[in-house]
């Protein structure tokens, strides 16, 4: 799908500043209604820090984020949340004694706002367990749903991550790295994986791997030195002579 729908997520001169050192400088950044949509850069570029702009676990030191038109600046993650955007959690996250059903069961019922108040009553747990099941499949994990996180393999950990951010069934999905430490296998799994997730909806996503980026995004945001170097479709960006000398730059400092 071409995405020419309406902004969902548009910064305005957004700025962060560690020190005196501004990681993200000035970024314009609109995100259109479902696309997917990649921020890639060369290492220190400002992804994580926009990223984390993006979904209120940094305040920006000035500049405006709007998310469906509503200024969420400076709201807390939970809050930016409730607005729609939804960040995959990270494996350090994930309990190694819990198995993947109760990683799911919590992520559901923290969402439905009976808070993380878990292990109430049997027919609590139950109650979740159609749409538990129903998530798992989609991931990839049923067989697995019985197991300790702490006993899966390092792909597998990766889908369950997904299967929590997709509990919140969240408009906005924001992807941090989904294939980080992958083999060529399990990369093309979770492409696989992140493409049928992404129906429906709107997902940005940070990315080293170029097989990943232009399989998946239909726009990407190239980033260098806090700002925005380039931005158009992947074969648009990856012919630009800017992005070639800015990652062949970051090929010769390695
Ligand atoms: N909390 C912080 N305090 C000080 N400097 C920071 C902080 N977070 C990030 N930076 C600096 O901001 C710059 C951008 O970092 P960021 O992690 O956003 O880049 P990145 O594009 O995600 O890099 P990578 O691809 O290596 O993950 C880097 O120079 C980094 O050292």
């Amino acid at each position: 799908m071409t995405p020419g729908g309406r902004v969902v997520i548009r910064t305005r001169a957004l700025t962060r500043v560690f020190r005196g050192f501004r990681a993200v400088d000035a970024v314009d950044l609109e995100v259109r209604e479902g696309s997917v949509h990649a921020l890639v850069g060369p290492n220190g570029a400002g992804k994580t820090t926009l990223f984390n702009l993006l979904t209120g676990f940094l305040a920006p030191t000035s500049g405006t984020i709007t998310v469906f038109d509503e200024d969420v600046t400076g709201l807390p993650p939970e809050r930016v949340a409730r607005r729609g955007v939804a960040r995959s959690f990270q494996i350090t996250s994930l309990f190694d004694t819990l198995t993947c059903r109760e990683h799911v069961e919590l992520a559901l019922q923290g969402h439905s706002r009976q808070g993380f108040r878990f292990w109430r009553s049997e027919k609590l747990l139950g109650r979740h367990r159609a749409r538990v099941d129903e998530l798992l499949a989609q991931v990839g994990l049923m067989s697995l749903a019985d197991k300790q996180a702490g006993l899966l393999a390092y792909g597998q950990k990766r889908a369950l991550e997904l299967a929590l951010v997709l509990a919140l069934d969240p408009p906005v999905m924001l992807l941090d790295e989904p294939t980080a430490g992958m083999g060529i296998e399990d990369v093309d799994r979770t492409i696989e994986l992140v493409r049928r997730l992404a129906s429906g909806r709107t997902v940005v996503f940070v990315d080293h791997n170029m097989h990943v980026v232009g399989s998946l995004a239909d726009r990407v945001t190239v980033l260098q030195q806090g700002r925005i170097l380039a931005e158009g479709g992947y074969d648009e960006v990856r012919q630009d002579e800017r992005v070639i000398t800015a990652y062949l730059g970051e090929a010769e400092h390695a």
